[in-house]
């Protein structure tokens, strides 16, 4: 090369270099002094506010403690409120018309790099992606999600609805369960075999085990990387144990993707499937194996791109259900209303519900939707791409913003028992003094959850038939409850239930209220 043009290459490549110095400085000093105009604790400098945190060790502490200082701030500062972490600046938001606001926007919809990072095994597929591949994912996935397919599943919903009835059903009498524990399986099946084209799940069974054991271990070191400040950075997190561990995890999280993925290859390839063909997508792994052949992608990567949806469509309506049992069993009186509602339709019948009828329900729609308001996701991250005008303030490009949804399910404002199971919260006349948006778990806009209606239908299937057929009793009272942060809020002490059937007299030696049920609950197997 002739020194001119390397001269020349040197002096166009500093001038590149100056102006995108010039440019992050800017948008620096602009994300700075917007920031700061928001209200919110005092930064330290270079830290900002991460001392805050430094006490917690772990999902529980999470909770207790960032509740707890995000609540102070809400009372002080109103709500929007910001933290900086280190470099990074967060606005917290709590208010219905500010999160509306937000989700509408086109500059609010990115997933944020931090949630995605740390949350690597919910990130390869429409769950933490961005952009343009994010639409390719979004609109495979939500082809399998309309109403006459749902119906469509019914079937399969019905068929694991009753293998799961006798498993339960080995439980009448048998002290305190966690019913979790019980029903867990009936998500992931259901959603392995109508969404992702897995024929028999019994063939699993080790999988399916190992599932639920990864994913709790592999949520419980992803929060524990979150509150240690040296991990914010990547490669300095892969290189420690802790990384290392929880890469191993993630790699075992993925053996029920990988083994549906294979299963799907079996099936196409005994069909004389032409894989690098344009051929029909009769379900999402279809469309995952298309996309992983073009592009390359080994099979952990095509495991990976499926784990999202195994993971969202499965653990969030499990705990879901968990927690409308449990309540129930909290609150007999509840209990007794929705059994009512069941007989009502169903007589003496222990036939399963059709679509139509998990269609209606209300009783036990708003029992479900009241376990969710209570205990759904705590908050959802996203970055801002353009500067966006909220509750007075302007958020700046470049920060993170971290919508309350559990502040907003609690707001005493719309739920007259903010924090109490109340299922009289979704009377019609209820909702309809709420605005729009007040009850967003599913989300809303355009990265709306694509599940919420798939999650109603399936838990009221099941739901049905365990409340006709037992009764259930709780040792616990819903002030007992103590949370801990996960994807939803989850009870540290798991779902604990008694199990009574409809057709026997209670035991009244087991009587719930007996204090052997409280002691039994410490040898329960807790989540
Ligand atoms: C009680 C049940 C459920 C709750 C409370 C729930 C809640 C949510 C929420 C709040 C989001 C937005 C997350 C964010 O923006 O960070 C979301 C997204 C999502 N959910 Fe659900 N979900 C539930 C069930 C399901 C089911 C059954 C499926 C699948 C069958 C599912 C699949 C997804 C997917 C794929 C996304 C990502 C959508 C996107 O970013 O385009 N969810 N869910």
């Amino acid at each position: 090369m002739d020194s001119s043009l390397l001269n020349l290459l040197i002096v166009a490549a500093a001038i590149a270099l100056t102006i995108f110095a010039i440019d992050y400085k800017i948008k620096r000093r602009k994300l700075e002094t917007l920031g700061n105009i928001i209200p919110g604790p005092k930064p330290l400098p270079l830290l900002g506010n991460i001392l805050t945190f430094v006490h917690i060790k772990n999902a529980k502490d999470l909770w207790d403690i960032l509740m707890v200082e995000l609540k102070k701030c809400q009372t002080e500062y109103g709500n929007i409120f910001r933290y900086w972490i280190g470099p990074v600046l967060i606005v917290f938001v709590c208010d219905v018309e500010d999160m509306t606001t937000l989700l509408n926007s086109q500059h609010a919809s990115m997933k944020h790099w931090w949630y995605v990072r740390v949350l690597n095994f919910m990130s390869h597929g429409a769950f933490g992606l961005n952009g343009k591949v994010w639409h390719g994912f979004r609109k495979a996935m939500v082809r399998f999600f309309p109403l006459k397919s749902i119906q469509s599943y019914v079937e399969v919903f019905v068929s694991k609805s009753e293998q799961l009835m006798s498993i339960v059903e080995t439980k009448v009498g048998a002290g305190v369960v966690n019913v979790h524990e019980l029903i867990k399986y009936y998500s992931l099946d259901n959603i392995s075999i109508t969404h992702l084209g897995a024929e028999d799940m019994n063939e699993m069974e080790e999988n399916r085990h190992d599932f639920f054991h990864h994913l709790e271990q592999a949520l419980d070191m992803t929060f524990r990387r979150v509150v240690k400040p040296q991990y914010i950075i990547d490669s300095i997190f892969h290189m420690s144990p802790a990384g290392k561990e929880l890469r191993r995890t993630e790699k075992n999280l993925t053996s029920v993707s990988r083994r549906i993925v294979q299963n799907r290859l079996d099936v196409l390839s005994v069909r004389g499937v032409d894989l690098n063909d344009d051929f029909e997508e009769e379900c999402y792994t279809d469309y995952i194996i298309k996309k992983g052949i073009k592009d390359g992608a080994t099979m952990q990567k095509m495991a990976l791109m499926l784990t999202d949806l195994v993971v969202a469509g499965s653990d969030t309506t499990g705990i879901a259900m968990a927690y409308t049992i449990l309540c129930l069993a909290m609150y007999p009186e509840y209990q007794e209303k929705a059994y009512q509602e069941q007989l009502d339709i169903f007589g003496d019948s222990d036939r399963p519900p059709t679509f139509k009828e998990a269609m209606g329900m209300p009783y036990l729609s708003m029992c479900y939707k009241e376990a969710i308001r209570l205990h759904g996701v705590i908050g959802i991250a996203r970055s801002i791409t353009g500067d966006v005008e909220v509750g007075g303030y302007t958020v700046p490009e470049g920060a993170a913003i971290y919508l309350l949804f559990y502040v907003l399910h609690r707001d005493p404002r719309f739920y007259c028992r903010p924090n109490e199971f109340y299922p009289d919260h979704f009377l019609p006349e209820a909702v309809s003094r709420r605005p729009k948006n007040s009850y967003i778990v599913f989300s809303h806009g355009s990265r709306n959850c694509p599940g919420a209606f798939y999650s109603q239908i399936s838990a009221k299937i099941l739901l049905s038939q365990l409340i006709r057929k037992f009764r259930f009793t709780s040792p616990l009272k819903y002030s007992d409850l103590r949370f801990r942060f996960s994807l939803m809020l989850e009870n540290v002490d798991g779902y604990p239930v008694e199990i009574h059937s409809r057709m026997q007299k209670s035991n009244v030696q087991n009587s719930p209220f007996s204090p052997t049920f409280i002691s039994d609950i410490d040898g329960l197997r807790l989540r």
